[in-house]
């Protein structure tokens, strides 16, 4: 086991955000043997950190905590919650470089990306802290005169939320802060690559007075851990972010003890450029939407479809652009595309391409794992992609952009259809009756028109398919935690 670094909270305003032990009920919780997990800088394989890798029983400790603070948590005001939570936002919204310069360090984006998503998470704090106070009932016409019915949303309970490393700040926000608005507590399990996001989150909730046992986050094994929350009775939903491979295990662990789950998972996004578009406006947006975050967002667009007349103009453009892309470590001035999560996400990209190119493909930029070595992987354009490559049915989760030809809009369509995912789709056409006719026809639960940058706090992000169930962000994001309740009122005649 190596020491525990010591440099990182250095390099922070408030070396109090630099957390190496979980969090449970209130408390820094470490292993009772000091096993550990390392963190690393993706960028350049230095050890950054060491959390614990705790299992089973602390899984077990947190989900108990996370239900004696739920009786508590949710008989508290609509408005008291709230205050908490928008403290919360303020000491996020003050301490944001420090945010963002942990999430760079373990998860490798450029600092300017890492600063965004520090402001995208904080977002949803922001928001829901307003939202917990118009969580509204019905009162519904009722069939007899003596009778009143009453609709009214209570909490659900504790929640469980599983969250991947390509978004470590926000799709912990995404899912906790309306959970905690609409009164439940939380248990969280932060992807092992980067925990320090997660473990900072902890610490600002708790200068903001979110009561202990209200939001735990726990470290280690994710198979005891995973186990214990899908399995736990007072766990009542399972919300995850991450491959549809283990959502679809999570949903059967769930279906046992009949859990509620939410469920963002994998994509395959087409990126559709019709001959009447704006074709420069498409290749920015085609480039905003492939390489963010270097590629690794379930929303990036992974198949880029372009009508056969502008084929050639769209790819000379796309190509020369990306090109210019810079590579670098998050942290160096300028960089603009940052390292692959890890070797294995480097092999895929790698695989994805190779298999391309013996399918008939040919290289428009990029190609090549990039000279600064580790893994970082060249941005990437792939012209005359067929649907048989590997590229064309998995999500790439990289810096490459695949660009096939279709000929009629029918054939778009159903090209787009062609996927077991559901997530995003974009469509790109100066046509106004075109761009609505397309946007309904996508099997898509978002669809940008004319707009590469789909995500934000007030609408509903999720898809269909095998890309999940459930929807996170505005009213609809709420919705997830709270069950409605029927009640009725007989015998008001008085007699
Ligand atoms: N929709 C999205 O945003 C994401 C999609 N992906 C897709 O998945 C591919 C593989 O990435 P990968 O990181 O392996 O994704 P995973 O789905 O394996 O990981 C996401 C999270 O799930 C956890 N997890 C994995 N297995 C279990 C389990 N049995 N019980 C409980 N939690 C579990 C992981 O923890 P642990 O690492 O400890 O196993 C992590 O916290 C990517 O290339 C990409 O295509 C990946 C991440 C996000
Ligand atoms: O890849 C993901 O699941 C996170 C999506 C980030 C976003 O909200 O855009």
């Amino acid at each position: 086991m190596a020491d525990a670094p010591t440099a990182l909270p250095d390099a922070l305003k408030d070396p109090a955000l630099f957390r190496q032990q979980a969090y449970i009920d209130g408390a820094w919780v470490a292993h009772p043997a000091g096993a550990v997990t390392d963190v690393t800088n993706p960028a350049t394989g230095d050890l950054i950190a060491q959390v614990p890798k705790l299992g089973r029983e602390e899984a077990t400790r947190s989900v108990e905590v996370a239900e004696q603070a739920f009786r508590a948590w949710s008989k508290r005001t609509a408005k008291e919650r709230s205050q908490i939570i928008r403290r919360w936002f303020d000491l996020m919204t003050e301490h944001e470089d420090d945010l963002a310069l942990l999430l760079t360090l373990e998860q490798g984006k450029p600092l300017p990306e890492a600063l965004a998503e520090v402001r995208y998470g904080a977002a949803f704090t922001e928001f829901y802290a307003e939202e917990a106070k118009r969580v509204y009932g019905d009162v519904v016409p009722a069939h007899f005169t003596d009778r009143r019915i009453v609709v009214a949303k209570q909490p659900i309970g504790v929640v469980a939320a599983i969250t991947p490393w390509n978004f470590p700040n926000a799709m912990i926000l995404r899912k906790v802060a309306p959970a905690l608005a609409a009164g439940c507590t939380v248990v969280c399990k932060p992807a092992p690559q980067t925990p320090l996001s997660a473990l900072a989150l902890c610490e600002l909730a708790e200068r903001a007075g979110l009561p202990a046992g209200c939001f735990n986050v726990v470290t280690g094994n994710e198979v005891e851990i995973g186990g214990v929350y899908t399995s736990h009775d007072a766990v009542r939903v399972v919300t995850f972010t991450g491959s549809t491979q283990v959502g679809k295990l999570l949903m059967e662990q769930s279906a046992r003890t009949v859990k509620k789950t939410s469920m963002e998972l994998g994509g395959n996004a087409p990126f559709i450029v019709f001959d009447d578009a704006d074709i420069d406006r498409a290749v920015e947006g085609a480039i905003a939407s492939k390489y963010r975050n270097t590629g690794q967002t379930c929303v990036c667009t992974n198949r880029i479809l372009v009508q056969n007349s502008v084929y050639a103009a769209f790819t000379q453009k796309l190509s020369a652009a990306v090109a210019k892309l810079k590579v670098g470590h998050g942290t160096e001035d300028g960089a603009q595309i940052g390292p692959l999560i890890d070797a294995q996400a480097l092999d895929k990209v790698a695989g994805h391409v190779a298999d391309a190119l013996a399918k008939g493909a040919k290289i428009g930029t990029g190609g090549n794992r990039h000279a600064l070595g580790g893994t970082f992987y060249e941005p990437t354009v792939l012209i005359d992609a067929e649907p048989d490559m590997r590229i064309a049915r998995e999500e790439t989760f990289g810096p490459v952009a695949p660009v096939f030809r279709f000929r009629t809009e029918e054939e778009a369509v159903e090209m787009a259809n062609d996927t077991n995912y559901g997530l995003a789709a974009y469509v790109y056409s100066r046509d106004v009756g075109r761009c609505w006719r397309v946007g309904e026809a996508l099997d898509f639960g978002i669809v940008g028109i004319n707009e590469a940058l789909l995500s934000v706090e007030v609408a509903p992000f999720g898809g269909v398919k095998e890309s999940g169930i459930g929807r996170e962000g505005g009213k609809w994001g709420l919705e997830e935690f709270l069950e409605p309740k029927y009640m009725t009122f007989g015998g008001l005649d008085g007699e």
